[in-house]
């Protein structure tokens, strides 16, 4: 079919407080959707799901549905039915706090092991808060999923993943981890131009 790609979902995980709703509404912002994010002081604990698109354009490939969850301890077994219709996973991890780092490993490791996560679904980590922790912090979750990675999927593993640092309150850093994603989703697509000339 001629034009962009079916839309792509991407279910936003990590544990609670590691910025995963502050993410999604600045995609809101950042992507130019109908509805504006919600401030930072606006924002509560997810208990339901919250949805933000971020919709194909420039330098976008595909639209991008993002299933933002809550990451509290309870709401966690919600996590699993959602993870064989999407298509990507967004891992949040608070990359300021190095006391939650264990916790979120051990939630990321479970997420991945589940029969139902895709042996070769993209994976983004985004380590969050990237103006409380510097560089620093982006090293120390970039090393942690690392050794997570590893002991999962191996090292024949078809997985494409990446870890990126963000700013969830100002969005810096949002836009090359979105558009990672959204090229990964379709590098294995037929293109436009191909689609063209496929007749
Ligand atoms: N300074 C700073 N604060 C952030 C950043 N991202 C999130 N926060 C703050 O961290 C707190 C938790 O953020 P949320 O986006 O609600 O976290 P969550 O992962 O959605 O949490 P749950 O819904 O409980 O699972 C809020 O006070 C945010 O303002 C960031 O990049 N920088
Ligand atoms: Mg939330």
């Amino acid at each position: 079919m001629l034009g962009y790609a079916s839309p792509k979902k991407v279910v936003v995980l990590g544990i609670q407080g590691a910025g995963k709703t502050s993410v999604v509404e600045r995609v809101k912002d950042v992507y130019g959707a109908s509805t504006r994010g919600l401030r930072p002081e606006q924002i509560i604990s997810t208990v339901g799901m919250n949805i933000a698109k971020a919709p194909a354009g420039v330098n976008l490939p595909v639209e991008l549905i993002f299933w933002d969850l809550g990451g509290a301890f309870g709401l966690r077994g919600i996590w699993e039915s959602y993870f064989k219709d999407a298509d990507a996973c967004a891992y949040v991890v608070d990359g300021a706090d190095e006391g939650s780092l264990e916790e979120s490993m051990v939630e990321l490791e479970r997420a991945l092991r589940n029969a139902e996560f895709g042996k070769a679904m993209p994976v983004l980590v985004l380590s969050a808060k990237s103006d409380l922790s510097g560089p620093e912090g982006l090293e120390m979750v970039r090393a942690s999923c690392d050794d997570v990675f590893a002991r999962v999927d191996g090292t024949a593993s078809k997985r494409s993943r990446r870890v990126l640092a963000v700013n969830a309150n100002t969005g810096l850093g949002l836009r090359p981890a979105v558009e990672w994603l959204a090229h990964e989703l379709t590098s294995s697509e037929p293109s436009l131009l191909s689609s063209l000339f496929s007749f």
